[in-house]
């Protein structure tokens, strides 16, 4: 087992390629834009967490609960549908719902992607939604966030704050109203993103909050066409709020693709996560075939390495191993679309 306990399709694609096919990926400038904090934690720092909240007292999980789901994690989740990759968060929330244990996941996901003799990325826009807990307000839970990701060069990493879906219009307004006074104070809250069920949320009561967020100059991504049961309203409606970058992107219909093509769109593409959700069914049919056959901006990432127990190389290797353990491409289609993802973040992007 490595250090990040890979499995599944990225370790198949990245135990497949040569020692020199694994240095060049190392080697490549590359941007994480889509790892969101709290699905991205090491199995190490949850353990840690773990042990010292079943040594406290007040649990709300039995400690035999706990232990379990953290197996879970090592052995691997099984997900039958995406609705079932929502239920795995409680468990994680528990652990990360005091300022301290929120730093130092924070500290351990910055560390994993940034640091090390082979960092896995040369940039990271990490992302959460901020949690009230009885033991800090959504104001603290970003400000807990920011001050680890400041630790880092501007160069190096940001923060994305996103609104979940279904927390409901009172709760997107307050996190929105923060993040823009974070902005206004200069910390590095870069935009903000949709996320959550996808099936939850009428997407029309997101639209003024997106408006203002553009207003500042915040960058905005939104999760959009995710499954199957997201309409095609629902998908134009997302793309009229002129999102700056699409997470998965995996069900747009014609219309929805000429305008993203339009409009140069970059998406943030997340292949283990599709594989293993189950909303895509192998690579030979994955969406990202057909941006890259046009040369459409994609950028590859991660998603939630602690679930789908995967790295940004071994991402990276799904497209350079050869069918059917990868895309099958080129060194330099590969060196491509590295460089698609360091033109993606979002302080790129806002300055065109
Ligand atoms: C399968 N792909 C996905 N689709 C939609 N939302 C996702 C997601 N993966 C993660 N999240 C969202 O991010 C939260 C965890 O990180 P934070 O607590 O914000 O740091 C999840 O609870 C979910 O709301």
């Amino acid at each position: 087992m490595t250090i990040d306990n890979i499995h599944g399709p990225a370790k198949a694609a990245l135990d497949s390629l040569a020692k020199g096919q694994v240095a060049f990926l190392q080697s490549l400038p590359k941007a994480e834009l889509h790892a969101h904090l709290n699905g991205s934690i090491p199995i190490s720092t949850l353990e840690e967490l773990a042990r010292e909240y079943i040594a406290s007292s007040g649990s709300k999980f039995s400690s035999g609960d706990m232990l379990e789901t953290i197996e879970n994690f090592k052995a691997g989740v099984k997900l039958e549908k995406i609705a079932d990759f929502f239920s795995l968060f409680p468990v994680i929330y528990t652990l990360t719902s005091n300022p301290d244990a929120l730093r130092r996941a924070t500290r351990a996901v910055l560390n994993r992607f940034l640091d090390g003799d082979e960092p896995q990325c040369t940039y990271l826009e990490l992302r959460t939604g901020p949690r009230k807990t009885d033991k800090m307000s959504r104001e603290e839970y970003i400000r807990a966030v920011l001050d680890e990701v400041e630790r880092y060069d501007e160069d190096r990493a940001g923060l994305i704050i996103t609104l979940d879906r279904p927390t409901g219009p009172d709760n997107w307004k307050e996190i929105l109203d923060i993040a823009l006074k974070l902005k206004r104070e200069g910390r590095r809250v870069l935009g903000v993103d949709l996320a959550g069920d996808p099936l939850k949320a009428d997407v029309e009561d997101f639209r003024a909050f997106f408006a203002q967020a553009k207003e500042a100059s915040l960058g905005v991504t939104l999760h959009i066409a995710e499954t199957p049961d997201n309409s095609s309203e629902e998908t134009l409606k997302l793309l009229s709020y002129q999102p700056d970058r699409l997470g998965h992107a995996t069900f747009l219909d014609e219309k929805a693709i000429k305008i993203v093509t339009e409009e140069n769109t970059p998406i943030e593409i997340c292949l283990s996560s599709n594989l293993l959700c189950k909303t895509a069914t192998d690579l030979e049919t994955h969406h990202i075939r057909q941006y890259l056959r046009c040369d459409h901006p994609v950028a590859i990432c991660t998603d939630d390495t602690l679930p789908f127990r995967t790295n940004l190389l071994a991402e990276y290797a799904l497209l350079l191993a050869a069918p059917p353990l990868g895309l099958g491409l080129s060194e330099d289609e590969v060196r491509k679309v590295a460089e698609m993802s360091m033109n993606s973040r979002l302080k790129v992007l806002l300055k065109q």
